[in-house]
């Protein structure tokens, strides 16, 4: 049995809001490409690991933050606990349905910011009436102007990226999943969407954050989660496994794999994570 089944449920205070087991997930992927390459390297799909067994808990008020390297596994774990991709194997329970920032599968580029905060938040569940009054507080908080009337598609990256977190912050989910979202806003809409998950966490909400910037999860979270290679390695206070995720990603930028090498084994040492696989 492992940690995670013998220990997490002791602690109640506070709640647990969403919690993981041993999740393992593996991509399969039909090669493709010429028949003549198809010939050659086979035309069994291939797979690999992408999660080899994490265990985690959140509890309410906490902002969690998920730095890895790329390809680490950070999406793919969103998308897991979110339930939006099944893991190949291990448990997932949440006491609500997360919302991960990607309420785009509803939204429609031909239609305007207006029209599609009216779909978004119908799409997120909220009655017609509370869509109504939901409109403003999303139109203040996204800023995007007259631009708010205009078709989505024109719309650049980061605006869009803000019109979402608008709309996904608006339903005040018990549990928020953000991907790499907020990079792409500027300064001041940085500092209004750490308003607005501040008021989230602070009515007993959970947050998870996924950003390449060691910098943002140090800003923005209260813990931070290190995925390397699809293994959770560290996890502790927000600040400090910021710091050595910095320190390595720099290491490997350099060249310096002995020196990422111990900073990845010094992490897992000081930030043990809560739990041991099976
Ligand atoms: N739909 C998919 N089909 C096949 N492989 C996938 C799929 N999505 C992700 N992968 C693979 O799974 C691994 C983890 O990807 P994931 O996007 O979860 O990593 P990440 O840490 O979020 O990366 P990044 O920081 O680059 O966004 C990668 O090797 C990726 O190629």
């Amino acid at each position: 049995m492992s940690d995670f089944q013998t220990g997490w449920h002791l602690s109640s205070d506070p709640k647990v809001t969403i919690a993981a087991d041993n999740v393992r997930l593996r991509y399969r992927v039909q090669r493709s490409g010429p028949r003549s390459f198809r010939s050659i390297l086979g035309k069994r799909p291939v797979s690999g690991p992408v999660l080899r067994g994490v265990s985690l808990a959140a509890r309410e008020g906490e902002m969690v933050g998920l730095v890895g390297l790329n390809g680490s596994g950070k999406s793919s774990l969103l998308r897991v606990l979110a339930g939006l991709q099944p893991a190949t194997s291990g448990t997932v329970v949440a006491s609500a349905q997360p919302q991960l920032l990607g309420v785009s599968a509803a939204l429609v580029p031909e239609l305007s910011g207006l029209e599609n905060i009216w779909l978004g938040t119908l799409a997120m569940g909220m009655t017609p009436d509370e869509a109504y009054f939901a409109r403003e507080r999303i139109e203040l908080l996204a800023d995007l102007g007259e631009a708010i009337k205009q078709p989505m598609s024109t719309y650049s990256s980061g605006m869009a990226a803000r019109l979402r977190f608008a709309i996904s912050v608006a339903a005040d989910p018990e549990i928020l999943m953000i991907d790499e979202a907020l990079s792409t806003g500027d300064a001041s809409f940085t500092e209004r969407a750490k308003e607005a998950m501040h008021g989230l966490i602070a009515r007993a909400g959970t947050v998870f954050l996924v950003s390449h910037a060691a910098q943002t999860i140090e800003d923005m979270c209260t813990r931070a989660l290190w995925l390397d290679a699809g293994t959770l390695i560290a996890d502790g206070p927000a600040g400090e496994v910021a710091n050595m995720y910095r320190y390595y990603a720099h290491s490997i930028a350099l060249g310096k794999d002995r020196a990422a090498k111990k900073a990845l084994v010094s992490a897992t040492e000081s930030h043990p994570p809560l739990f041991s696989g099976t």
